[in-house]
Parts: structure tokens; sequence; C-alpha cells
């Protein structure tokens, strides 16, 4: 099977356009599992697949880690978007990018080279609280509250069109994003499990952001989470409608339109190409 693997601030996925390749399984899950592990497989934070849409000029599918497959992926919607217009699957700088939450606007701005240099996605309108994320404890609205073990962490629920725990602390630093992060992941008042965010304001355009992610558990970077956390924030007053986001592998520009879009741009690379023996 071809594929390549691209990154967007460190959260690297394996990618296969499967109008170019065959896949080896119809297995996906199996296939995500295997080629995401470091030791055996390729090594990464989940499998894409570019496919052919039928309501968009290019379909991405993303599948965690473990396998298990999430409705949106920012960083991947990036790396989609650059690789179409490199590769010539799209013949404009602005085109459209089906994923299972939706359709989606995208925009690469180009380097004097007509390189991607940049990508800017229109991610949507974010949904709050109870009842846009499924949640089966006692709490109601926008916030909820989760002990783990002697702590109670608070946590904004937010959906990208994948599901979000948004808590706001003093320092990311001071959070064992890891170990607090996998307890919330998987807690029994989320069904669908939930990716967790540790947020901390440094100004009213500026936030500092760490992540432990649904089915891929700490990543450098995570596009939906950083639209998730800024429009909870704004929503609480904390800040503006422009935000640089600080994640650990590097920044993104987070905008929120009048129209209650949350706009994503940020960077995309090239890491390699290859062929893997399934
Ligand atoms: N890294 C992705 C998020 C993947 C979401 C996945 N972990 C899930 O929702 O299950 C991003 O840049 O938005």
């Amino acid at each position: 099977m071809q594929f390549f693997k691209m990154h967007a601030l460190g959260n690297n996925y394996v990618f296969v356009d499967t109008k170019r390749t065959t896949l080896p399984t119809d297995d996906v899950p199996s296939l995500a599992r295997r080629v995401s592990d470091v030791r055996r497989g390729i090594g990464s934070d989940g499998l894409i697949l570019v496919t052919p849409s039928e309501r968009a000029d290019v379909g991405m599918r993303i599948w965690n880690a473990d396998g298990s497959e999430a409705e949106s992926c920012g960083n991947g919607l990036r790396c989609v978007a650059r690789y179409a217009y490199e590769r010539g699957l799209v013949d404009a700088t602005h085109f459209s990018i089906e994923t299972k939450a939706g359709v989606v606007a995208a925009q690469v701005h180009l380097d004097v080279a007509g390189r991607v240099r940049m990508v800017t996605i229109d991610m949507g309108v974010p949904r709050f609280g109870t009842e846009a994320v499924r949640y089966l404890g006692r709490d109601r609205g926008d916030d909820v509250r989760v002990d783990v073990g002697e702590a109670r962490y608070t946590g904004t629920l937010v959906n990208m069109g994948n599901p979000h725990f948004v808590a706001l602390v003093d320092r990311v630093d001071d959070v064992d994003v890891e170990s607090i992060g996998r307890v919330i992941e998987s807690h029994p008042n989320f069904p669908d499990r939930i990716n967790v965010e540790f947020v901390a304001v440094l100004d009213s355009d500026e936030i500092d952001f760490r992540v432990y992610e649904r089915g891929s558990g700490v990543t450098f970077a995570c596009g939906t989470g950083a639209c998730a956390s800024v429009a909870a924030l704004a929503r609480k007053g904390y800040v503006g409608r422009r935000v640089t986001v600080h994640l650990l592998g590097g920044d993104l520009d987070i905008e929120l339109r009048d129209d209650g879009h949350v706009w994503m741009t940020g960077e995309a690379h090239w890491v390699c190409e290859g062929t893997y023996y399934a």
C-alpha cells in the first residue's frame, strides 16, 4: 500500500489516497492500529484516508491510533488541503473537503514558489454543553465536573463535530496531562469518550494549550481542540474573537467570525512517501 506521512504542528498522520492505492484490508480500524504503531508499523497519531466525495472536492476520514474513527480532524484537514492542492486533486486555492462531521471550506496560502505555506479551514459552528455532547452525569448546561482521584475538574463541553472537554487551569505545565487526561477521556459519563484540553489564558488574544486526544493520547497539537478551546473561552468572556493558541508543537491562529463559524489557520508539512507492507 502506497502511503504518505504529513504532520501539522507535530500532530502526525499516515495518509492513504484511496484513488491512487488499494487498501490491503477493509478492516480500517485494524489497519489504523497497525500503521500507527511506531515499533511494528510506520508510527503516527492515526490514519487518514483521502477519498472521492459526492458533496465536496475531496473527502477525508480519520481513524485514531487505537482504531476508533473520529468525526473530524483540524490538523488532518490542513494536511489534506496541502496534499490536494500540490498533487492536483483541486485546481483552485479555495475548495471544500467532506468529513464525517460535514463539509468544510479550505483555503491554501502559497509561497513565491507556489508551495502551500499556510492553510485556513472554516471549522464550522461549535455547539456547547450537555445538549451537544453525549453525557450521562447529573450536571446540566455548558460545564460539567469530573472527579479524578481526590481532584475535581470542571470542563466546558464543546462539539466541533467531535467532542471536547475544555478545562481552564492556571498553568498548563502544572497539569499531568497524560494521567488526568486519560481518566477523563474514557470516563463512564462520556459514552463516546472525549478529547480533553487543558488551557490557560495568557491574554485576551493568547492562550496556552495541552491535549489528551480521544483514541490517541497526548499529542503535540489538536486543531479541533484549539477551536473548541477558543470558542469555550470566548463564550465565557475570557478571550476575544482572534486568539493565538500555543500548543506543544507550535501556534494556531483561531478566529471566531460574526456568523458563529470558527476559522483555523496554521501550517501543514510533508514528512515522507512510501510503501507499507501489510
Ligand atoms: N488531532 C485532531 C483531532 C483528532 C480527534 C480525535 N482524537 C477524536 O476526536 O477522536 C485535530 O487536529 O483536530
